[in-house]
C-alpha cells in the first residue's frame, strides 16, 4: 500500500471528487458510514459516545458519526465550540445533527463538567489530516483532559495532534483506535508519534484508483497485496538444489543458541540445503539442535576463518562475537567477497569499529541493524524520521539494503524506497528474535528470491509467525523458537493466498 503525504491525501479526495459521481458530502457520509460500521461491530460493551468535533471535515465526520450512532440506537453527547466557522461540509453536518432532539450538543468548555462513567467512548474528530500547526489554547487544554480520562478512546482518521507526515511537539490526542481513511500515514509507523494511534484500522473509503496508481510515492506499508507479489508456491518439480544452500555463520563458547536458532529458522524457512559455519565448541549443540543442517568448523571456542562455499548464500553474525581473531578473518572475507551478504549482529559490530569497513559491503546485500547497531554504524540521528533519511543516503551510497529493525521494521533499499512492516508484536523484543530474522531472510534469498524480496517477505514472515506464536503463547512467554514453530502456518496462509482456486 502506498503511503501518501497529507497533501496527496487532500489531492485525491478532490480528484475523487471531480472524476467520480461523488460529492464531497458524499464522500464525508461514506467515510462517516465505514466508522460507524466499525464501532458498531466493535462496541459490545459501550453504549454511549462523547463525540468531539473540530471546525474543519474532520470534525464534519465527527457530526455525521453521531447522527449514524444515534440512528442505530446508541446514546449520543457532541461538544464543539458552536461559534466556530466550519468548513461547509462540516456546517451541513451540524445542521443535521442540530435537528435530532435526542443528541445533545455542548460546548467544549462543558467538557470538564461532563460526567465520562466507564460505559462512554470518547471519539476524537478534532483534527485531521488538515492540522497545519501545533495545538494551542483551548484546544491543547481539551486534549490535555480527555487524555487524562480512562475512557476508550477512539480517532477519527489521525489522533488530534498529530501531523500526517512528521514528527510534531503539539499536544497529541491519546487513542485506543485510530480509524483512518484509506492509507497508512507515515507518522503512525515512527516510535514517537505511532505510540499515540492505538491500533490502527484503515478504512476504505474507494478513492480514485486511477489517482493512486498513478501517483508517486517512495514509501509503502508491506501489505497483502505487496505480500502475493512477492511469494511463490513451491513447484512440485523441484529437488533440493532448487531451493539454494544456506551458511550460517556464527556462534561462538557462550553464544551457540543464537547459530541454533538462526539455523533451524533457516531450514524452517524453505532453504535447500542448510551449513552452519561455527567454531568446534558448538558441534555437539549444532548437530544435536538442528539434525537437518550440516557442521562446518570455522574455529575452536570463535570463528577465525571464513572459508565459504560460493555457491551459497551467507548469513552472517548470529552470535558470532568480536573477539579479534574473528573480526580479522571476518574482515579478510569481505575483502575477498563481492557476492550480496546478510549481515546482522556482531558481523555489524565489527563493521562498525571502522567507518572505512563500511565500503568493504558487497553490493546489494542486505544488513539488519536494530537502532543501537544502526548509530553504531551510521551515527546518532534527532530522532526515528531522522535516522530514516539518514538510512535511505546510507542505502544509496553503499548500494545496499538497510533492514532497520524497530516496532515497525523498515527495509530501505538503494533506490530510495521504504517498506514499513506492519506484522509482528513485543512478544519479538526478545534475545534471539534476530537471529530468526537472519536465517529467515537468509533462506529467502537462497531460494531465488531477489535481494529486495527476501528482505520484505522475510521481515513480514517473521512479524506474522510472532503473532501466531502470542496467540498460542502470549507476548509475555512467547519464545524465538515458539515463532520458529509457526512457520508452517504461515506458509499455509500464504500458500492460501496465491492459490488459484477452481
Ligand atoms: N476532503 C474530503 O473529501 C474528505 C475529508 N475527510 C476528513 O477531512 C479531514 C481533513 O479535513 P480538513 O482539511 O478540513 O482539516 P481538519 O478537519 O483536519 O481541520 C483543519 C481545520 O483546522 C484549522 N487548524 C489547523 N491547525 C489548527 C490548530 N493547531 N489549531 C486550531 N485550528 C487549526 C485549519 O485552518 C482548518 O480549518 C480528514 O482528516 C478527514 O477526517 C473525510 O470526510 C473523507 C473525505
Ligand atoms: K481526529
Amino acid at each position: 500500500m502506498k503511503i501518501f503525504t497529507a497533501e496527496q491525501i487532500r489531492d485525491c479526495d478532490q480528484y475523487t471528487i471531480k472524476n467520480e459521481p461523488v460529492s464531497s458530502m458524499q464522500l464525508m457520509e461514506r467515510a462517516a458510514e465505514a466508522c460507524v460500521e466499525w464501532i458498531s461491530e466493535n462496541c459490545n460493551h459501550h453504549r454511549n459516545f462523547a463525540i468531539f468535533c473540530g471546525s474543519g471535515n474532520n470534525g464534519g465526520d465527527g457530526f455525521a458519526i453521531a447522527r449514524m450512532l444515534y440512528q442505530k440506537g446508541f446514546d449520543v453527547d457532541v461538544f464543539t465550540n458552536m461559534k466556530a466557522k466550519f468548513s461547509p461540509d462540516a456546517q451541513e453536518n451540524f445542521r443535521h445533527v442540530k435537528e435530532i432532539t435526542g443528541i445533545s450538543v455542548r460546548e467544549f468548555k462543558e467538557t470538564s463538567g461532563y460526567r465520562f462513567d466507564s460505559r462512554t467512548v470518547i471519539i476524537d474528530a478534532l483534527f485531521g489530516t488538515g492540522l497545519s500547526r501545533s495545538l494551542d489554547g483551548e484546544m491543547k487544554d481539551l486534549v490535555e483532559f480527555l487524555n487524562l480520562q480512562k475512557n476508550i478512546k477512539i480517532s477519527i482518521d489521525l489522533p488530534s495532534g498529530l501531523m500526517a507526515d512528521t514528527i510534531s511537539d503539539s499536544e497529541i490526542f491519546m487513542a485506543d483506535y485510530t480509524l483512518t481513511f484509506q492509507f497508512w500515514k507515515k507518522s503512525f509507523l515512527h516510535a514517537e508519534t505511532g505510540k499515540f494511534t492505538g491500533k490502527v484500522q484503515v478504512l476504505d473509503i474507494h478513492l480514485n484508483q486511477d489517482y493512486i496508481e498513478e501517483n508517486e510515492t517512495r514509501d509503502f506499508v508491506i501489505d497483502d497485496e505487496v505480500i502475493k507479489s512477492i511469494f511463490k508456491i513451491r513447484s512440485e518439480f523441484s529437488h533440493k538444489g532448487t531451493y539454494g544452500k544456506v551458511n550460517i555463520i556464527g556462534g561462538s563458547y557462550g553464544k551457540m543458541g543464537a547459530a541454533v536458532l538462526s539455523t533451524r529458522a533457516a531450514l524452517k524457512a524453505g532453504a535447500g540445503l542448510t551449513f552452519t559455519i561455527a567454531p568446534k565448541c558448538g558441534y555437539e549443540i549444532l548437530q544435536t539442535s538442528d539434525p537437518e543442517a550440516m557442521f562446518i568448523e570455522g574455529g575452536k571456542d570463535f570463528i577465525e576463518s571464513f572459508h565459504i562455499d560460493e555457491t551459497a548464500v551467507c548469513g552472517i553474525g548470529p552470535g558470532l562475537g568480536t573477539h579479534e581473531k574473528t573480526a580479522e578473518g571476518f574482515l579478510k572475507f569481505l575483502k575477498s567477497y563481492s557476492k550480496p551478504l546478510i549481515l546482522d549482529a556482531d558481523a555489524l559490530n565489527i563493521i562498525a569499529q571502522n567507518p572505512h569497513h563500511l565500503n568493504l559491503i558487497p553490493e546489494k546485500s542486505i544488513i539488519t541493524p536494530h537502532p543501537k547497531e544502526f548509530e553504531r554504524l551510521f551515527g546518532k540521528t534527532e530522532n526515528s524520521f531522522q535516522r530514516t533519511v539518514l538510512a535511505k543516503d546510507k542505502s544509496r551510497e553503499l548500494k545496499i539494503y538497510i533492514v532497520l529493525k524497530d516496532h515497525h521494521t523498515q527495509i530501505i533499499t538503494p533506490e530510495g524506497m521504504v517498506f514499513y512492516n506492519i506484522t509482528g508484536n513485543s512478544g519479538l523484543a526478545k534475545g534471539g528474535s534476530g537471529d530468526i530474522l537472519t536465517g529467515i531472510v537468509t533462506s529467502f534469498l537462497a531460494q531465488q528470491y531477489t535481494e529486495q524480496e527476501a528482505a520484505i517477505l522475510g521481515v513480514w514472515f517473521h512479524g506474522r509467525a510472532a503473532e501466531y506464536a502470542s496467540e498460542k503463547h502470549s507476548k509475555e512467554s512467547m519464545l524465538p523458537s515458539d515463532v520458529i514453530n509457526e512457520f508452517g502456518n504461515v506458509f499455509s496462509v500464504l500458500n492460501d493466498k496465491v492459490r488459484k482456486l477452481l
